[in-house]
């Protein structure tokens, strides 16, 4: 059953030199999620999200599974955050983060909210970031850097924990894509988005320090799901090398590998 599983998943990323630790609490939360999409539709159903900072290389990983596999893989949904009806939420958010970064923050949870209820069109799904990353971190960040008036904040985590209480956005693998800010701040200035040109150094590392936070550390939030981590600070030939490695590990998360 579900709950052997669970527990087996448990004990078996402990040992796996891959895996981050995972809270005890992930027992549960992980386990009843999964058991709402058997009930809802069924058939098991598996969702693995590649998180990590920006330009960290995630939707390169997401193009090379996309061109290598038959799964559904669902980019990050950046075109409508840069533009709603004619506004550009991104480039307000660069341009006075004071004032739009809660407009952002909130158009990206229902965005999100989107991408992890719309129906599967394959077993296998898989998604750039999340709406636990997107709460858990450039929500955060906001807020500890006084830039998200405590009052917002608590409104946009009320909404989080209803959708997380009452849907489905849960997950079975994370992999992080785990970067220096250095790398990141290279890639981002090569890939040279207009709204991103304002962005510091100093950013990059408050990113980087809430990943590491969550999902290495797992002191900030409850994980939601197993977490695999892949160092990717090496060039892409290599980055390839490790997306084979690990293919199976990926593809296949050890929940879904022994519960079949
Ligand atoms: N391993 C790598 N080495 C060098 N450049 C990379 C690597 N992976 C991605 N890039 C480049 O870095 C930039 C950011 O990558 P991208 O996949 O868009 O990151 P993210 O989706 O995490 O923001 C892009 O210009 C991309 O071509
Ligand atoms: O919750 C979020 C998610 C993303 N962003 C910003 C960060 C970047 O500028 C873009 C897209 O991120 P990539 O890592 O390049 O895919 O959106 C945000 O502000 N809040």
């Amino acid at each position: 059953g579900l709950g052997f599983c669970s527990w087996k998943r448990q004990r078996k990323q402990l040992l796996h030199p891959l895996m981050a630790n995972r809270s005890l609490c992930m027992a549960g939360c992980s386990q009843d999620a999964s058991y709402k999409r058997l009930i809802n539709e069924g058939e098991k159903k598996t969702v693995i999200c590649i998180e990590g900072n920006i330009a960290s290389g995630k939707t390169t990983c997401l193009d090379y599974f996309a061109k290598t596999t038959s799964i559904e893989v669902l980019t990050e949904p950046v075109p409508k955050w840069r533009n709603v009806r004619g506004h550009n939420l991104l480039g307000l958010m660069y341009q006075d983060s004071s004032r739009w970064g809660i407009t952002l923050q909130t158009y990206i949870q229902l965005t999100m909210l989107d991408q992890h209820t719309r129906p599967m069109i394959s077993p296998l799904r898989m998604m750039e970031r999340s709406i636990h990353s997107a709460k858990h971190i450039f929500v955060e960040n906001l807020y500890r850097s006084g830039r998200m008036p405590e009052v917002d904040y608590v409104v946009l985590t009320e909404w989080f924990e209803w959708i997380t209480k009452n849907t489905d956005v849960s997950v079975d693998l994370i992999v992080y894509l785990q970067t220096s800010p250095e790398t990141c701040y290279e890639r981002l200035k090569n890939r040279c988005r207009e709204e991103e040109k304002i962005i510091a150094m100093e950013y990059l590392e408050a990113i980087h320090q809430l990943y590491e936070e969550w999902l290495i550390k797992q002191t900030l939030f409850k994980v939601p799901s197993p977490v695999l981590v892949i160092p990717a600070d090496n060039d892409m030939q290599k980055m390839i090398e490790k997306y084979e490695e690990n293919r199976d590990r990926i593809l296949t998360p050890y929940n879904i590998q022994h519960c079949l």
